[in-house]
């Protein structure tokens, strides 16, 4: 495997914070790339120096071993999460707006239909719904016929079905052997499209691989949820913690545990045992949730 994209000691410093601290990443081509941090951890500050839109203060990025120069900008595509559009202008124009700023493009035809927008070509951009908006800015952002497609928190806000609809594009990207990176605040989109994650932090990355990779080189307990209620006033005694209406037991042998629960004469008539999930890794690593 060769990576598209390195950055090597990258740093960020803006007067009195350092927002990117050292960074080192390879990006492998074909693959999607799921960046991930708490409010503040530099992942916005990366991902513009890496779309090369912000001069780090010190480091170096290649695009297939090359400084970023005008042939990178030809080759990536940049699905910002607001786009300067044009007002008064409808979806075709803003496509065609957007075409004409490359010597390479895709078929506009094939991109309307790729990204479903047949129905709404006509309509001024800012009556879109919030799927049908970041359907286009997908389009837009693939109008090049980009290898390297940097997606920005694509499906905040949008409800789960408009973001399911989104993933099955992004799919549709990676299929067409595109490499993506990909920056969230849902876990789910990260495990559902990426497969590999980092996990940055205070300006650094403090976790990386696969989703499965990354679970079990740091876990190797389950979790076991109760109703908060059901064993309220006994939390220390049963080594449980509280997040909101749910009490949460980690066990690395669920057959003591339960016994342990019954033998105290906790109900286990809504327990619930699940495999720890990148949220818990996440929480872990950062002690943060993941949107604060
Ligand atoms: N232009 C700037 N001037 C000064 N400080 C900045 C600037 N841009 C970002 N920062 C600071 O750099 C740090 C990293 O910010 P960045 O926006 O990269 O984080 P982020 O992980 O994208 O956060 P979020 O998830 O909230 O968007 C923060 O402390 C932020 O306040």
């Amino acid at each position: 495997m060769s990576a598209i994209l390195t950055a090597r000691e990258l740093r960020k410093r803006y007067r009195g914070v350092t927002a990117v601290d050292g960074l080192n990443l390879d990006i492998e081509e074909g693959s999607c790339l799921g960046l991930l941090g708490p409010n503040g951890a530099g992942k916005s500050t990366t991902i513009e120096m890496l779309e090369g839109l912000l001069q780090p203060s010190s480091g170096e990025i290649r695009f297939r071993g090359r400084p970023l120069d005008q042939h990178y900008r030809e080759r990536v595509g940049i699905q910002f999460q607001n786009t300067a559009l044009q007002d008064f202008l409808t979806v075709r124009e803003n496509l065609q707006f957007f075409a004409a700023l490359y010597k390479r493009r895709r078929s506009l035809d094939e991109l309307i239909a790729g990204c479903h927008l047949e129905e709404y070509l006509d309509r001024d951009h800012r009556r879109l719904s919030g799927g049908q908006r970041q359907r286009m800015l997908l389009a837009i952002a693939l109008i090049n016929d980009p290898d390297l497609v940097f997606l920005d928190e694509p499906t905040t806000g949008l409800d789960p079905q408009a973001r399911r609809n989104f993933w099955e594009l992004v799919q549709d990207v990676r299929r067409r052997g595109k490499t993506v990176l990909l920056t969230t605040h849902y876990m789910d989109e990260a495990y559902e499209l990426s497969d590999d994650i980092a996990i940055m932090d205070r300006g650094r990355i403090v976790a990386r691989g696969s989703p499965q990779q990354l679970l079990s080189e740091h876990f190797s307990d389950s979790v076991l949820e109760l109703p908060a209620a059901e064993i309220k006033g006994r939390e220390q005694e049963l080594s449980a913690v509280t997040r909101g209406d749910a009490a949460e037991i980690l066990s690395a042998d669920v057959n003591k545990t339960v016994q342990k629960l019954l033998a105290a004469g906790v109900s286990l008539a809504q327990l619930k045992i699940r495999p720890r999930t990148l949220e818990d890794l996440f929480i872990s690593l950062t002690g943060r949730e993941l949107r604060a």
